[in-house]
């Protein structure tokens, strides 16, 4: 049997690709074989050793501690675009919610209950303080081209806004998808200094985080609304609350609220609802739970951000898979032992990410615990699968 431990809710129509005869799924497993999560924080959790992969049902892996994973051969998927047309139609809302005061004034109108038949009066009265500006002919700057970017930007052009995109690390195939009417930004100046609203869709990372900050805030327009529904992280809260004191930044839409965030005037806070949609969450864990039982029941790899994505049909009688550091004279080490163990190698493949590579050792041979022994002793193995 295998065991999946779950640590959020996840969707049942992802649990149920688990065939029961094989797996026991919850959130009270111990000893995992695997994890399913979506945005618990798993940096001070202890990776125990049958642990093999872990799936994030959906785009953000900044909750999975990636560089400890690889070291101990744990492969770590997330779900890539299963969320994205959550977010995007939520960054719709967010655009105009930014724009159009539609938020406080709802608030608002709720104050004057029990005036009877004044209500109408009070209302065209009360009104103005609410006006705000319609999106088309604005400017939108997208920084980050990827899934939800690409969505959010072409969809912003049927709002009559003029967009730029920002992301220098597209792949050509991403730029196909790209909308010809996008201004292709060559720098975040040119977005930050043209732009009437901002939009972020890039991971987390160390060169992205706090981008948003007293110094690049000063770039931009006065009057900028800048949304959020990558991470908190992205954005200064310190700069980003002074600028809007200020009035340099007009609004902040986040997907991810802190306390002082909270209350902030100018600060529209929602509570991190970009893929809560019954879709985007059947989506995620229907990806995720099929990328776990391909990995743990063939050893293929699909939308792993930490090892090569390797898929091949299964039809040997043993498989024996390897996660091994990117260094040189593995294979030579690695089919060297099954030459001296005499079994004859039908198929194998070998394809590396960064500082790690994954080879998979197809044979109509067994694989005896002498040659898994031989093959864990190998320098720069850090993890063998048996596939029966
Ligand atoms: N609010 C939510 O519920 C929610 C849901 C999904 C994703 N997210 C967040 O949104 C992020 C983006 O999601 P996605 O599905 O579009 O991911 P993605 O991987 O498809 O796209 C990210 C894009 O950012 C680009 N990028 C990376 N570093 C950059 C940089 N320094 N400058 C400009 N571009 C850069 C990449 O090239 C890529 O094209 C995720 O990492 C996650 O943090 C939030
Ligand atoms: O699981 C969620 O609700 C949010 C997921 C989101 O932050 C992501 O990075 O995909």
């Amino acid at each position: 049997m295998y065991h999946i431990q779950t640590l959020n809710k996840i969707s049942p129509y992802g649990l149920e690709k688990f065939d029961r005869s094989k797996y026991i799924c919850g959130d009270d497993v111990q000893n995992p074989d695997a994890v399913l999560v979506r945005s618990a924080s798993m940096h001070d959790m202890q990776l125990g050793d049958n642990l093999k992969a872990i799936a994030r049902a959906g785009a953000g892996v900044n909750n999975i501690p990636i560089d400890r994973c690889s070291q101990q051969g744990i492969v770590v998927f997330n779900t890539p675009g299963a969320n994205a047309n959550a977010v995007k139609e939520l960054v719709m809302c967010g655009l105009l919610m930014s724009a159009r005061k539609v938020y406080p004034a709802m608030d608002w109108v709720q104050t004057i209950k029990g005036e009877g038949d004044a209500v109408p009066k009070l209302v065209e009265k009360g009104k103005a303080q609410f006006s705000g500006p319609e999106l088309s002919g604005k400017k939108l700057g997208v920084i980050g081209l990827g899934a939800i970017g690409i969505l959010v930007a072409n969809f912003a052009r049927h709002f009559g806004m003029q967009v730029y995109g920002y992301d220098p690390y597209m792949s050509v195939e991403t730029a196909w998808k790209v909308s010809r009417d996008i201004k292709h930004a060559i720098s975040l100046q040119e977005i930050y200094e043209n732009c009437d609203f901002i939009t972020l869709h890039v991971p987390l990372t160390p060169e992205t985080k706090e981008m948003i900050n007293s110094e690049s805030i000063k770039m931009m327009k006065h009057g900028v609304r800048i949304l959020n529904f990558a991470r908190g992280e992205l954005v200064s809260t310190k700069d980003i609350k002074d600028a809007i004191d200020e009035k340099q930044v007009r609004c902040y839409v986040t997907d991810f609220p802190s306390d002082e965030l909270l209350g902030h005037p100018g600060v529209l806070a929602i509570p991190h609802l970009g893929a809560s949609t019954p879709e985007s969450e059947d989506n995620c864990a229907k990806m995720a739970a099929e990328e776990l039982i391909d990995y743990l029941e063939n050893g293929n790899i699909t939308n792993s951000v930490n090892l090569p994505n390797v898929i091949i049909n299964r039809n040997c009688k043993t498989r024996v898979t390897v996660i091994h550091k990117n260094i040189p004279q593995m294979i030579t080490a690695i089919a060297g032992v099954f030459g001296d163990c005499g079994v004859n190698i039908e198929n194998l493949t070998n394809k590396s990410k960064k500082e790690y590579a994954y080879t998979v050792v197809d044979t109509n041979g067994d694989a005896s615990e002498d040659a898994i022994s031989k093959l864990k002793a190998i320098d720069g193995v850090i993890r063998v699968n048996i596939y029966r």
